[in-house]
């Protein structure tokens, strides 16, 4: 055994499905955890946390237990939240208040309209929320709002159900209709069927190019509702026929900036208070403006250059921040020396060693 090895860790729980886990790989970022000084540890979600730890940092894709939203996914978060509660230097990523916000389309886009992203010609395009199936109410709330034909409708729930990923571009007034309420409509943005994905981890992103929707016009305006899932559309592997652009259009490129990307990922960190998230970027033909259309809680992360390596640095760095911070302060009597929780931990782990 090395002296590296015997280096007292912090446990890092976490929780994400089996699925996610796979996806990822996660198995490595245990060892690169390891090379840091931390132990992963998943967490049992049917059992009191309180047994389990303890833990200096939580971190977790939830969403789908948020979503779910019945008895024992509620008797899940609370436990989460009350151990939380009863240890307040646990480091979460991210807070479930956070995590709750993405999960809400109309609350995500009413973030971003509330940010200073617009100086910079950055937006959210015009939307509205639709609650009800009243199809006259329902025409006079998107005017309102000023959403144009074509407009898009997404269910309220942004992630973690089967059905958030099932979505419509509608052309006229009779197509009001097909809005499944509660769902989001926002306008339409022409952008020559390229969309960026912006992934974040903590400090660092990076983005990657996929295919998106087509051009719509208003001049489509007899045409029938198109109902389509976005995993089919917009994955790296899509290709969706509603992809496609039109023989006469040509299939000029977009510029995307990489000045605004920087300012998106600055304003939106903080605002979101999230450090685990992606953003869905589409450039407007013609204007060149940068539409927002979509943030995503920890997301795919699919072709993120060192990942692990990424995301043991954010951990490390916002365990950094919160040490710092004033609760910690607060807490601890000004003693920044080892919490108790981290000495049991240590206690904890070198009994095992
Ligand atoms: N306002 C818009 N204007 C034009 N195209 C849009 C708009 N909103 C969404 N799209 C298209 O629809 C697709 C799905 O929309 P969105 O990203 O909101 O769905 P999602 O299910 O939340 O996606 P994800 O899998 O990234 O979570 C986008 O990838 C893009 O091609
Ligand atoms: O399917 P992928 O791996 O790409 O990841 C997708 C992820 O699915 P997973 O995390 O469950 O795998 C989705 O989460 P849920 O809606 O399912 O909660 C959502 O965050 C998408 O935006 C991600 O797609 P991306 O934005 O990265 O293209
Ligand atoms: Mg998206
Ligand atoms: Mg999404």
């Amino acid at each position: 055994m090395t002296e590296n090895d015997k280096r007292p860790s912090m446990v890092i729980g976490y929780w994400m499905s089996d699925r996610k886990s796979q996806k990822l790989n996660w198995i490595e970022f245990g060892k690169v955890c390891r090379q840091h000084g931390y132990e992963l540890v998943k967490l049992d979600l049917d059992k009191p946390l309180e047994n389990q730890g303890p833990f200096a940092v939580i971190l977790h894709k939830l969403t789908e237990i948020i979503a779910r939203n019945d008895e024992k996914a509620i008797q899940i978060i609370d436990r989460i939240e009350q151990y939380i509660k009863d240890h307040p230097k646990v480091l979460i990523i991210d807070p479930l208040d956070s995590v709750r916000t993405l999960l809400d389309r109309y609350k995500t886009y009413n973030v971003v309209l509330n940010t200073t992203l617009n100086n910079i010609d950055v937006f959210t395009p015009t939307f509205v929320e639709i609650l009800s199936t009243n199809v006259k109410d329902n025409i006079k709330k998107l005017k309102n709002a000023g959403v144009t034909f074509p407009f898009i409708c997404k269910p309220f729930v942004a992630q973690g159900t089967t059905y958030c990923h099932q979505m419509s571009v509608i052309f006229n007034e009779r197509g009001v209709a097909d809005c499944k309420p509660p769902c989001v409509a926002q306008s339409f943005i022409n952008h020559n069927a390229i969309l960026y994905k912006l992934y974040v981890v903590g400090d660092h992103y990076q983005m990657v190019e996929r295919p998106s929707l087509k051009n719509f016009y208003a001049s489509n305006d007899d045409r029938d509702t198109i109902t389509f899932d976005s995993h089919s559309v917009s994955k790296s592997d899509s290709s969706s026929e509603l992809s496609v652009l039109d023989p006469s259009e040509s299939a000029k490129r977009s510029s995307i900036d990489p000045i605004k990307l920087h300012s998106i990922v600055k304003t939106l960190g903080s605002y979101l208070n999230m450090s685990l998230y992606g953003v869905d970027v589409v450039v407007e033909n013609d204007t060149n403006r940068h539409a927002i259309i979509d943030i995503n809680a920890y997301p795919g992360y699919d072709g993120f250059p060192d990942f692990f390596g990424k995301l043991i640095d954010c951990v490390m760095s916002r365990r950094a921040q919160s040490v710092c911070s004033k609760a910690y302060f607060e807490d601890s009597g000004f003693d920044t020396s080892d919490s108790s929780d981290e000495k049991k931990s240590r206690a904890k782990l070198n009994s095992i060693n």
